[in-house]
């Protein structure tokens, strides 16, 4: 039987005496292993195929993990996984108490930096680089960012300091021009001219040989012929804006072939100051239907190997789905609304708006912050701006909330998409704060409809508002409702009073609400006399509403799929505080801690947001005695 050369490396350290045909099998056995893994994990197999052989080759021309390599967002980091002693784990990759689909620190000395949002790779490599200087230290930094993440402020924001400060570090551009989406933007086409230049780094060659060529003497005739080929090298050389701004550029690289990866890694070693190392790679390598699919293939779930088709029950539309498809509507009517997204299409949906029409979407690159001054821009202007943003990505944005559109009042409105647990991707993305940001700055509403039809009918609402509207919806299928179009309308600004009951009322926010009533069938059977309110909206508060249920009922259990420091359940208690009810409220929701990967469904119980959580609430924790008892 064949040796399976995976067993054989329990470190970077096993391979770095290989040859490159040894490395070249490695690869293929690395590739093997991530499609195998993520056909029944899901996970991100696109860009972790596109980098197997910038792995191997990083591992094996720098010391790791004296050598600290910085990988960002991390979503493509599966090889360096498999080659820092994770391939016995690998199998549990992105499952509850498994690998993370992101690098993390305590699972491996190897991984020097988290992340999971784009774009952080420099601003750490930056740090780690002055810390090294600043304690004398002797260690290479390399950071390894994708053409996608360039597009946002921060890494330029990090180029700035890196090319002024001459210091050591090499970036490595790992370019397949690919987003999730296909990339976008001046930038991009930038990068896609100079990789579709090899001719500049063959021509950059061969003026500099030519240079080197011309023979020097001692002293100053020494000093002056190396000043005129300075001057030469500027005006013969055409200069890219990597090298404009002090970077040393090698590129651009066939991101696949390992022997060049490797000599040019190590050539980059040697170098005093910052290098770029523009390598070109595709999205997918190795495995077909990736590469011809490559958006579809960037993080899917479980799949076919044989097909590339992907194994999916049949679902009712996603709450991303009904919020595009409820916005096309309304666009058709209203000519002023404008959809933005910051590189998230696919996740959004936003690709069904783009479809119909072009020219009122905006797709602005992975940049949050410039998405949501662009659409504070768009609304003085005179336009109606939606901009559907993941939960956790709006974080980014958030000064830009603040100051840009809340400030002036405008009305935006953000559709906070993955609003709550998301699941796979874990702590980095969990929607779990955007209650608390949001709900302190003036001006803005903030609701979350217990169901699809009340999305649609929140973001038909948000259309009247002269402010600004933060809509949340959760990640993953809707109930399957049955839609209207137009929806009916609902009073802004209202809860739902679903049942009434004497011994608590659970005031639920999202879906949660449908927890709360399969959790007072159980406890009404137990004699409990329990009563639901559908809060919807966050801000303002229902306070009429709360005033009646706080007249009526002995206690209140608040219920949100948000952190609880902040959220929800604290706008009740500060309401209740200033009204001085008197009513005990408890609040259920996530804890103060970051809460990793694993099903909704297994965290929701944990914490006991879902029914049988909150009858357990109910009859263990809160000072209820049962009506029937009484
Ligand atoms: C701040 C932020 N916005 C959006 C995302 C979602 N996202 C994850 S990967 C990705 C594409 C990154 O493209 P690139 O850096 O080129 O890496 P590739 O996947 O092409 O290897 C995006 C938009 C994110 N992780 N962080
Ligand atoms: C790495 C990253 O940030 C995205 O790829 C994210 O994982 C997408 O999440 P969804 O699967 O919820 O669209
Ligand atoms: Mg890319």
């Amino acid at each position: 039987m064949e040796e399976n050369i995976l067993e054989l490396v329990r470190s970077p350290e096993d391979i770095r005496g290989w040859s490159v045909l040894q490395l070249e099998k490695l690869a293929a056995a690395l590739r093997q292993v991530i499609i195998e893994t993520t056909a029944q994990t899901g996970g991100h197999i696109g860009a972790s195929l596109g980098t197997v052989e910038l792995a191997i080759a990083l591992h094996y021309a720098y010391n790791t993990p004296t050598d600290q390599l910085i990988w960002d967002i991390g979503h493509q980091a599966y090889a360096h996984k498999l080659l820092t002693g994770r391939y016995h784990a690998f199998g549990t990759l992105r499952q509850l108490n498994g690998l993370s689909g992101f690098l993390k620190r305590r699972e491996s000395e190897y991984d020097v930096w988290e992340a999971g949002h784009a774009s952080t790779a420099l601003s750490a490599a930056m740090g780690m680089a002055m810390a090294r200087d600043l304690r004398k230290q002797r260690y290479q930094v390399v950071a390894v960012i994708g053409d996608g993440a360039l597009t946002a402020g921060m890494a330029w924001e990090a180029m700035n300091q890196i090319g002024q400060s001459k210091t050591n570090l090499v970036m490595v551009v790992n370019d397949n021009s690919m987003s999730i989406a296909p990339n976008v933007g001046a930038f991009s086409h930038y990068l896609t001219e100079l990789r579709s230049a090899p001719a500049y780094t063959r021509m950059k060659q061969e003026v500099e040989q030519l240079l080197d060529s011309v023979p020097v003497f001692g002293g100053s005739i020494r000093k002056t012929l190396e000043k005129t080929k300075d001057v030469l090298h500027h005006a013969v050389l055409p200069r890219n804006v990597f090298e404009e701004l002090g970077f040393k550029y090698y590129g651009p690289i066939d991101g696949h072939n390992l022997s060049d990866l490797i000599s040019v890694l190590r050539n980059a070693q040697s170098v005093e100051g910052p290098v770029v190392v523009h390598v070109i790679t595709q999205k997918g390598h190795g495995y077909l239907p990736a590469e011809q699919r490559p958006g579809e293939f960037h993080g899917p779930g479980p799949f076919e190997i044989q097909s590339g088709q992907f194994i999916k029950k049949r679902q009712p539309p996603s709450y991303s789905e009904v919020f595009s498809q409820t916005l096309i509507d309304m666009a058709r009517v209203h000519p002023e609304i404008v959809a933005i997204t910051a590189a998230m299409p696919d996740g959004t949906k936003l690709d069904m708006f783009q479809k119909v029409f072009p020219d009122r979407f905006f797709d602005v690159g992975i940049a949050e912050q410039h998405a949501v001054t662009f659409a504070a821009g768009l609304a003085v202007g005179g336009m109606r701006p939606v901009f559907a943003v993941y939960s956790t990505f709006l974080q980014r944005g958030y000064d830009q909330v603040i100051h840009d559109v809340c400030h002036q009042d405008l009305p935006v409105i953000f559709g906070i998409d993955r609003a709550g647990l998301v699941g796979a991707d874990g702590a980095t993305h969990q929607g779990v704060y955007d209650i608390s940001f949001l709900r302190t700055v003036p001006h803005i509403e903030i609701a979350m409809g217990k169901d699809e039809v009340e999305l649609q009918q929140l973001l038909q609402g948000a259309w009247d508002r002269p402010h600004p509207v933060a809509l949340r919806y959760p990640r993953g299928a809707t109930r399957g409702l049955d839609l209207k179009q137009p929806p009916s309308p609902l009073v802004w600004g209202t809860g739902e009073w679903l049942a009434h009951g004497r011994d608590v009322t659970i005031v639920a926010l999202g879906p949660l609400v449908y927890q709360a009533l399969a959790a007072r069938e159980m406890l009404q059977g137990e004699g409990y006399d329990v009563g639901v309110v559908n809060a919807r909206f966050v801000k303002p508060l229902d306070t009429a509403l709360m005033t009646a249920v706080m007249a009526e009922t002995q206690a209140v259990l608040t219920l949100e799929e948000h952190a609880i420091a902040g959220g929800f359940g604290s706008a009740i208690n500060e309401w209740a505080n200033q009204a001085q009810v008197t009513v005990p409220i408890f609040n259920a929701g996530l804890p103060d801690e970051f809460i990793d990967h694993g099903s909704v469904d297994y965290y929701l119980n944990l914490y006991e947001l879902n029914a049988d959580g909150v009858a357990r609430r109910v009859r263990e924790w809160l000072p209820l005695k049962k009506t029937a008892e009484k």
